[in-house]
């Protein structure tokens, strides 16, 4: 793993040692006190560039368009509101997804390399981490090109790992609302003022490629700007469970990715 990730200032690869640990507890500070954590320069400089730039054709030729108005849920109906409810309007969103079947490579062999997720287990103050069983979701790459982004959700799952491999020239900002629901509390209208554009507490977070970043996001309300220019934004998305074998139904596998395998 010398050879993609900056184990030097990183020691994913000796969990246990003093440095490890250090670690693990610095991640999971800024995650109590933020709700995510950033490895800055996790992946390697050179490593990242590469990855991009091998990616580039791959998104031209092979990638899924994922394109579709859906609400903050990605859910049809909330049992509780009316159709109308300002908190279920509906956003848009368009990006460039390539499937864990079609990632073989960097991205492939970091998800599948189990210090990684021994280390993002110990940082969620988890015994274990498992990949999925999915042959598309474990793990993707996305683009977004001019004009492409990721529109105001909430994750499914309790966190989202992430690595940036290519910034745009502008636009493309990661924007986030802490905590805007709880497990008790879904706060309707709190939903509605931040889809108004009305809520002061979103923040921006922007990071270098590189970067491996750890998010809440079942909670957090988030979203990508649209990118602006002709350098698409590009990153990795790498999904965990806390049990093996985890799937999609056939029927999100066709909502994410078009397809069903
Ligand atoms: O592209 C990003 O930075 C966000 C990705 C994201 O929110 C997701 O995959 O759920
Ligand atoms: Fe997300």
């Amino acid at each position: 793993m010398h050879d993609i990730l900056s184990l030097d200032s990183y020691p994913l690869d000796r969990p246990g040692s003093a440095e490890w640990q250090a670690l693990v507890a610095q991640a999971q500070a800024d995650l109590a006190a933020t709700g995510m954590f950033n490895l800055e320069g996790f992946f390697r400089p050179a490593a990242v560039a590469a990855l991009a730039t091998s990616l580039a054709p791959k998104f031209a030729q092979e990638a899924y368009t994922h394109a579709r108005r859906h609400n903050i849920y990605f859910r049809k109906s909330i049992d509780a509101l009316p159709a109308d409810h300002p908190a279920l309007v509906e956003v848009e969103t368009r990006n460039q997804t390539l499937c864990a079947d079609q990632l073989d490579g960097p991205l492939s062999r970091l998800y599948h390399w189990p210090a990684f997720a021994t280390f993002l287990a110990a940082t969620m103050g988890k015994e274990a981490l498992h990949p999925m069983a999915d042959p598309l979701a474990a793990v993707n790459a996305m683009a977004y090109r001019a004009g492409e982004g990721l529109n105001w959700h909430f994750d499914r799952s309790e966190f989202t790992t992430t690595l940036l491999l290519q910034a745009p020239k502008a636009g493309g900002l990661f924007e986030y609302r802490t905590d805007l629901r709880s497990e008790t509390d879904p706060n309707y209208e709190g939903v509605a003022r931040l889809l108004r554009g009305q809520d002061p507490q979103m923040q921006t977070m922007q990071v270098t490629p590189g970067t491996l970043n750890v998010f809440r996001g079942k909670h957090t309300a988030h979203r990508v700007t649209p990118v602006e220019g002709d350098r698409p934004r590009m990153i990795a998305v790498f999904s965990y469970f806390d049990r093996p074998g985890v799937r999609f139904t056939a029927e999100e596998q066709r909502g994410f990715y078009g397809r069903a395998a």
